[in-house]
């Protein structure tokens, strides 16, 4: 669950960064506050609230089991001057050591482990404070 407190400088501070989930699909929830947006043809569109709804996200591994035919989606949360929003997230994700390699040829990607896909993120994080994600796995 996440939990984002009001923040009395909406315009400065991110509640989540933008960014894609390294996982195989994102199953959301969010509250009635409202706050998530994500990028569809180069601008950002808030996400309307809908409670009684389930948002479904592709992850980067859809992405390069699909080889680009479906996208993992860049998403960002906004804050709320006033209120405090709560979402909840599940991820799933394969085992470790699930080879992730699309059938389409010629094949976008290398295929990679989720494992190792975890750690290049990680690694790159810790390296350049960001992710880098599948860029790093093109053929
Ligand atoms: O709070 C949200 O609506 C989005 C959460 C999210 O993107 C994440 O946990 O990866
Ligand atoms: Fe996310």
């Amino acid at each position: 669950m996440n939990r984002y407190p009001p923040c009395p400088i909406p315009s400065e501070v991110f509640g989540l960064m933008p960014h894609t989930d390294s996982d195989f699909l994102t199953i959301l929830h969010q509250d009635e506050v409202g706050g998530l947006q994500l990028v569809k043809d180069g601008k950002w569109f808030a996400v309307k609230p809908n409670p009684e709804a389930l948002i479904i996200n592709i992850g980067d591994l859809f992405q390069a089991w699909s080889n680009d035919i479906y996208k993992s989606v860049h998403h960002r949360v906004v804050t709320n001057p006033r209120v405090e929003r709560f979402s909840t997230a599940y991820f799933f994700c394969p085992s470790y050591d699930t080879v992730i390699q699309s059938c389409y040829e010629p094949s976008v990607y290398k295929k990679f482990s989720f494992k190792e896909y975890r750690q290049q993120v990680q690694e790159d994080v810790q390296k350049f404070g960001h992710k880098i994600g599948l860029p790093r796995f093109l053929v």
